[in-house]
């Protein structure tokens, strides 16, 4: 919808909250190298606290970085936009509208037009499988499906890219696995370029061709984890198999110094 999609650009990024009545400030990012390709799948990992969620408001320009810079599709981001579509764990959904309603929602500002909206918001609850329900309310449907109207609403204005801050955590085992399912079927159809963050090292492993890690507070770029699973496709269930077992391992081991010190931080903080 922005011209040409190209990717994302976080060069030297850091952001730091000031800390009330100490005139000091908290790091939470610092010095933040990383590229992502156009419409690739990437998944952030790292410990409670290391700064994923403030990663994507920067990228999704509701905060701004204190240095370096964040580029989509080479220019500056300088704000929310609707080249960027965000989902949260918490749906956000409008109790008083339908599922039509919810989706609908944010296009009556952008001015669409009634007809368009109509049928974009058909077209968008068919791809998450939920054109039946599109006149339910959101008290009537369950955790998974209201989390689908939320990815639905957010890909009506089809955005160039889809940020997820830990989008499934709130759904039990079997709704997610189904949900991350559907989003990587979503993604193959739409061509979109999604940035996940998940606490899950399956999850990150499942969804990812690339997981990021990032180090305990302030988060840096600890490493980049290409995910080759060839079968991901054929095999009935790829997360049984020696190799996701491998992946899985590689990642807990990164994450595993990083937690511990995210942990020591927690305590030093409360002691202070
Ligand atoms: N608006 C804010 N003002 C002050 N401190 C903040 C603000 N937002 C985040 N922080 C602090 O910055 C650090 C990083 O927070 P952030 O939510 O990005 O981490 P996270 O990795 O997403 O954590 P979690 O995995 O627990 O969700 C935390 O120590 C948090 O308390």
């Amino acid at each position: 919808m922005s011209g040409v999609h190209s990717g994302i650009r976080f060069a030297d990024v850091g952001k730091t909250f000031p800390v009330r009545g100490s005139g000091g400030g908290l790091t939470a990012l610092a010095g933040i190298d990383l590229e992502i390709g156009a419409g690739e799948f990437a998944v952030i990992v790292g410990p409670s606290g290391c700064g994923k969620s403030t990663l994507l408001d920067l990228l999704g320009g509701l905060a701004e970085p204190d240095t370096g810079l964040i580029q989509l599709d080479g220019a500056p981001v300088r704000g929310p936009g609707r080249d960027r579509g965000i989902v949260f764990q918490q749906y956000a959904l409008l109790p008083w509208r339908t599922a039509r309603g919810n989706v609908e929602f944010g296009l009556e500002a952008t001015g669409v037009r009634r007809a368009d909206r109509a049928r974009r918001a058909r077209e968008y609850l068919d791809l998450v499988g939920l054109l039946e329900f599109a006149d339910r309310h959101p008290h009537e449907l369950s955790g998974g499906m209201k989390q689908r109207v939320a990815i639905a609403r957010s890909l009506a204005y089809d955005p160039d890219v889809l940020l997820m801050d830990e989008p499934f955590a709130a759904l039990d085992a079997q709704t997610r696995e189904s949900l991350q399912d559907e989003l990587l079927r979503i993604w193959r159809r739409t061509g979109k370029t999604v940035l996940f963050i998940t606490h899950s090292i399956d999850e990150a492993v499942y969804l990812g061709q690339r997981v990021v890690v990032l180090t305990s507070r302030p988060g840096r770029v600890k490493s980049v984890v290409d995910i080759d699973l060839p079968g991901r496709d054929d095999v009935a269930d790829v997360r049984s198999t020696g190799e996701f077992a491998r992946y899985r391992h590689a990642i807990w081991e990164l994450l595993h110094d990083e937690v511990a010190r995210a942990r020591e931080l927690e305590k030093e903080a409360v002691g202070a």
